[in-house]
């Protein structure tokens, strides 16, 4: 199995899910983690990256990294220098459509989305009154191509588009081993388990950061198309790696296997659920009990989490927590684990606000 990972974080792609995995996969072998510094939340996004951002990196006290996983605007030059050469670079893209509404919703107070009613207010005006230079605007423009680390305020009319997402597109083939896509997460899970070769085990997860049905918005078959457009970058990369990851499910694997590997997972899923979950499913913020277990909310969103079955024993209880533990709360448990000098008792663990 590869213990030297890199998993490139994007966001609203079901990426907290896969750091979910990767957290308990490496918790459970002692792996150690290339976490931020001082103890915050993420790689200093939205800055391009920059190694000595990793704990351990400018006091060199971390020999060797095994996994890095947390949002970053990537950049490769920089993440080689913090992990091996024999690192296994992988990472995952949702449809720029439902992304968009995804991102809307969560970050509705970025400037660029604050005073909007809807998607299709900010769509009928962004040509003319979207502005790229204010912070955290670039939520809203080809957010996908910007976590990558390109250009986003690209326009699909100006003359060179074509060029440079041809550029973007070798890039990302060229430094990555793997793309995944949200759509079909559970074959990107296999996928994944095979390129790792981990057991079926080790890519069970519950889905977390899902939204309340109450802050989805079905979208209109004009709005789908003005999203295309306006994310005309981030459209032609999807359209690419969806066709890539399907190739390699054919080549890799084969349609039949997958199938049944995919049958099996789910299989192991929803036994997993009937263990762990006391509503064997995910539930709004307001129903989580045990507030250590609620995710961290954002814009206008409304973000789910998961209550545990109250009679299960000890150990079971550990490993089902494991699973739904946010994001938030699990980085700072393993920095903790990791850096205990950086964490006396005197200072108080609590989540940072993420975004
Ligand atoms: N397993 C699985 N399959 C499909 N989709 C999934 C899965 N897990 C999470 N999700 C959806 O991913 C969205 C959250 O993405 P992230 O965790 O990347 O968000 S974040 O950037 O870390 O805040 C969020 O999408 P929305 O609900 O549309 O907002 C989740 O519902």
């Amino acid at each position: 199995p590869k213990s030297h990972i890199f998993f490139f974080k994007t966001h609203k792609t079901a990426s907290s899910t896969i750091l979910n995995i990767l957290y308990r996969y490496g918790e459970s072998r002692n792996f150690t983690f290339a976490l931020p510094l001082n103890k915050h939340s993420q790689l200093f996004y939205p800055y391009f990256f920059a190694s000595h951002f990793v704990e351990g990196v400018s006091s060199r006290s971390v020999k060797e990294f095994n996994i890095m996983c947390n949002h970053m605007r990537f950049r490769k030059s920089e993440v080689a220098k913090v992990m091996p050469a024999d690192t296994f670079y992988f990472s995952i893209l949702r449809h720029p459509v439902s992304m968009m509404e995804s991102i809307f919703i969560y970050y509705k107070s970025i400037p660029a989305f604050q005073k909007t009613r809807s998607l299709d207010s900010f769509l009928e005006n962004s040509w003319r009154s979207y502005n790229a230079s204010i912070t955290n605007n670039h939520f809203a423009h080809n957010a996908l191509a910007f976590d990558f680390g390109f250009d986003n305020n690209v326009n699909e009319d100006a003359e060179d588009f074509g060029e440079k997402a041809r550029m973007a597109i070798a890039t990302i083939q060229k430094e990555f081993h793997l793309i995944l896509i949200s759509e079909y997460f559970d074959e990107s899970m296999i996928l994944l388990r095979h390129a790792l070769c981990w057991s079926l085990e080790d890519v069970v997860s519950f889905k977390l950061n899902s939204r309340s049905k109450q802050t989805r918005h079905p979208l209109s078959a004009n709005t789908t198309e003005e999203i295309k457009r306006w994310n005309a970058l981030d459209w032609r990369i999807y359209l690419h790696f969806n066709t890539t990851f399907w190739h390699k499910v054919e080549s890799q694997i084969g349609k039949e296997q997958m199938k049944r590997e995919v049958f099996k997972l789910r299989e192991l899923q929803a036994k997993l659920a009937h263990t762990c979950l006391r509503e064997g499913e995910a539930v709004d913020p307001s129903l989580i009990r045990n507030v250590e277990l609620k995710p961290f909310q954002s814009g206008a969103a409304v973000i789910q989490g998961y209550n545990l079955n109250s009679h299960i024993d000890e150990l079971t209880k550990t490993k089902c927590e494991r699973f739904i533990t946010p994001e938030l709360q699990y980085t700072n448990r393993l920095y903790t684990r990791q850096f205990p000098e950086l964490t006396g008792n005197n200072k108080q663990i609590k989540p940072r606000a993420k975004k």
